[in-house]
């Protein structure tokens, strides 16, 4: 089974190159998704996080409240560490659990989506990882449209990123998104991409 990583900063373009690779067959896991379903069902995490962050990250139901985490771990470097320190292990876990799963429905590939694909450790267990690159004003545009969000958060978030030479430096392959693109022309090059690492014009059956 082939397992291919895709990242990159946000609002480049991950998770509609996805869409490409979900049209081969591919099982897909969006590391952000799987996070936000354990940050709900896993107390053990839930847990780590008030002993590090305080009872402060809560909202009035008791859920962790992504933006006011956010807010503390986008404007401080050390607390977005220790962030990373705490969730990674939780992620790893249940990546290799979704992992088993997709094998035993008979998938060929697995797709992992992950914005720190390469810091925490995934991507060393892929067998290409592709990074997805676009400019950083064109990206808080993006993540603005998309999310609602103001132009300070959208900022601060692209701002605790890697620059583009990180992962011109640890990626095996790079798909630009630039501002000439359409999502539909972005997807059709990463189509042909995904088809040639899956190994030439053969689509994976979905099921
Ligand atoms: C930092 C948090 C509080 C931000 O919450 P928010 O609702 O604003 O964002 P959301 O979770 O929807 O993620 C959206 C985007 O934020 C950025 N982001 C998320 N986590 C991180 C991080 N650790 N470092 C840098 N950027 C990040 C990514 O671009 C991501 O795609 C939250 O994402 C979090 O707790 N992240 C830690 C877990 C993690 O590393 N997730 C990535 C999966 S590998
Ligand atoms: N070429 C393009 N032209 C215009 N809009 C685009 C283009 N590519 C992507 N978009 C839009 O920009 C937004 C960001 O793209 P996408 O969600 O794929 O990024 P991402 O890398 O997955 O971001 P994140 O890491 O924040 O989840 C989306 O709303 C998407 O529809």
């Amino acid at each position: 089974m082939k397992r291919i990583g895709i990242t990159g900063p946000t609002g480049a373009g991950k998770t509609t190159a996805l869409h490409a690779l979900t049209s081969l067959g591919a099982a897909v896991i969006d590391a952000d998704a799987m996070y936000h379903d354990l940050l709900s069902s896993d107390q053990g995490l839930k847990e780590a996080l008030t002993g590090r962050f305080g009872t402060g990250i809560l909202d009035e139901g008791g859920q962790i409240a992504r933006k006011r985490l956010g807010e503390i771990v986008f404007s401080d470097h050390q607390a977005l560490e220790d962030l990373n320190a705490i969730t990674h292990r939780f992620i790893l876990e249940e990546l290799e659990r979704r992992t088993e799963a997709a094998r035993r429905e008979g998938r060929e590939a697995v797709a992992v989506d992950a914005i720190r694909l390469i810091e925490s450790g995934i991507g060393a267990s892929c067998d290409a990882v592709v990074g997805i690159l676009a400019p950083s004003e064109l990206r808080i545009r993006r993540i603005m449209a998309r999310e609602g969000i103001g132009e300070a958060y959208a900022r601060k978030r692209v701002e605790s990123q890697p620059g583009d030479d990180f992962y011109r430096a640890h990626c095996s392959h790079i798909l630009e998104n630039g501002p000439e693109d359409t999502p539909e022309t972005f997807q059709r090059r990463a189509l042909a991409l995904f088809r040639s690492l899956l190994g030439g014009e053969k689509e994976i059956p979905s099921s």
